[in-house]
């Protein structure tokens, strides 16, 4: 939009309308005020005076305003009339006299306010009072002035001050002095008028130009003679806030994508597991700490599954005595109750060892997943009780150390971190064992766990290759890539701050 004031063609339709407002207004008005003058909503009155402000034909300030706002006795008597109205007609109805005793019943109004409400009659000589009762000297209204204040500050909501007639001034001293009636506040807003450059222009100007045209305009051929508008394409608007996936939904298909892109399938399955899946088949010891229940939920059901005959049977020998691998075992006697104990899995590795076995007879496989974990840890800043580890693993004659590495680098670098490195680490179903480390601001984070599967993991299985295996935690990764600090801060779904997470982040 060109910026000369002078320029007639310049003024979008919304601006005319609101140059007109504050033309015939003679004075400056706010926002608000402006919008129901002009007709149009107060969001198109804000973005028309920005643009008008930009050319320097509105000017906007923050001003400071008193205003009336109804109380909570001042809101029943708007609807209801003052006490002393509702008074005067109960005494009306009642040909004209009544026992002051009964009056709270009749009213119901609590005795001060019945007491306040005859005082006032009293005064005023609407009623007189002798040996106890109440009797009408004149008819109501008591006040009208007051009264029809009420009402206009109930219809408004909240009234300038500055907008009300002296007898209305007065009216509302009388109603301040009464609790609860009507109640001051200050608020700022912003309020608009025109320069004096507006005003020097020309009525045609004011017309506006016209932003659509009907059919009606191109079968006529009127449009040839119609001012049409210039778009705007850098118009501020407001913010909206169209729905959106949750980031973590965002993060588990970007790692999803990265995955199948480097050649892997997804797997999945189920939360529930055996501890044959979860632990056994892992080479994980019966008496490890892990499998304590400070680590590991149990789940009080019987088993729903059985293990494989034979890859029990194997399991059970090499956590005895290291069966064919060469290693001679953890050396206790190992119990097929316990492996058949229900767990919600600790980690994903329970379905990548299960897809392993599934795959004995393919000379290659890769396989990724990504799925939530459960850990029964105490909830903090950096421990969550479920959570969701990106799992894979490449089983392949060639696979080794090198490769894994290789991996792992490529999906981190495809998510954007570029520093990274691994360090030596244990599990019991790896040798070597590595942890992966990515440098953020100047410090190492420990992302996960990786390794290539000891024998005594595959040889039960039926798996003859080398296994390369990893898990990697999600949160961590989602966390740096967003700056946050608290774990807890992903699932607390604060939508102030759902809405300010980017989209698209290298
Ligand atoms: N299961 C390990 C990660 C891991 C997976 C595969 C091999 C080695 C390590 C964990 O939960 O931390």
């Amino acid at each position: 939009m060109p910026s000369n004031a002078a320029d007639a063609n310049a003024l979008h339709p919304l601006e005319a309308k609101v140059l007109r407002a504050l033309l015939e207004a003679g004075r400056p008005m706010d926002v608000k005020e402006v919008a129901s003058t002009a007709g149009v909503s107060v969001d198109q009155a804000r973005r028309a005076i920005e643009w008008l402000r930009s050319k320097g034909l509105v000017r906007a300030e923050q001003r400071a305003h008193m205003s009336v706002l109804l109380g909570r006795n001042g809101r029943v008597a708007s609807e209801k009339g003052l006490p002393e109205d509702v008074l005067l007609s109960a005494l009306e109805r009642s040909g004209g006299e009544l026992n002051l005793s009964g009056l709270a019943n009749v009213l119901g109004m609590s005795p001060s306010e019945i007491n306040a409400a005859v005082g006032r009659l009293v005064r005023d000589g609407f009623v007189s009072i002798s040996s106890g009762r109440l009797r009408m000297l004149r008819r109501g209204p008591y006040a009208p002035i007051m009264q029809s204040l009420l009402r206009k500050i109930a219809e408004a909501g909240e009234l300038p001050l500055d907008s009300l007639t002296p007898e209305e001034r007065s009216a509302l001293d009388l109603l301040l002095q009464r609790p609860e009636f009507v109640e001051i506040r200050e608020s700022r807003d912003t309020f608009v008028s025109i320069t004096e450059e507006a005003s020097t222009l020309s009525r045609p100007s004011l017309e506006g130009a016209v932003t659509q045209l009907t059919p009606e305009d191109l079968s006529t051929g009127r449009w040839r003679s119609l001012r049409l508008s210039k778009l705007n394409v850098e118009a501020a608007v407001p913010t909206t806030y169209p729905g959106r996936r949750h980031v973590i939904t965002e993060y588990i298909r970007r790692v999803k994508e990265i995955f199948t892109s480097m050649g892997f399938q997804e797997i999945s399955g189920r939360i529930l597991q055996i501890s044959f899946w979860n632990f056994d088949a892992l080479y994980t010891p019966q008496d490890h700490p892990a499998r304590e229940l400070q680590d590991t939920f149990y789940v009080d059901t019987g088993p729903f599954e059985e293990p494989p005959a034979d890859v029990e049977a194997a399991v059970k020998t090499v956590h005895e005595n290291g069966w064919r691998t060469g290693s001679t075992g953890w050396g206790y006697e190992w119990n097929p109750e316990e492996a058949r104990r229900v767990v919600l899995r600790t980690h994903t590795t329970a379905l990548t060892v299960r897809a392993l076995a599934a795959a004995r007879d393919l000379p290659v496989a890769k396989v990724f997943s990504v799925g939530s974990v459960f850990r029964n840890e105490k909830v903090d800043s950096r421990h969550l009780v479920e959570f969701h580890q990106v799992e894979g693993i490449v089983k392949s004659p060639d696979a080794n150390l090198r490769r894994l590495m290789g991996y792992i680098s490529e999906f981190y670098s495809r998510l954007g971190f570029s520093e990274i490195k691994f360090w030596p680490t244990y599990f019991p179903y790896t040798e070597p064992s590595l942890q992966v480390m990515v440098k953020v601001g100047g410090t190492w984070l420990e992302m996960g766990g990786m390794g290539i599967f000891r024998p005594e993991v595959t040889m039960p299985l039926g798996v003859e290759e080398p296994v390369l295996a990893w898990g990697l935690g999600l949160e961590r990764m989602i966390m740096v890539k967003m700056g946050v600090s608290d774990a807890r801060e992903l699932y607390a779904n604060r939508l102030s701050w759902l809405r300010g997470v980017p989209s698209c982040r290298s």
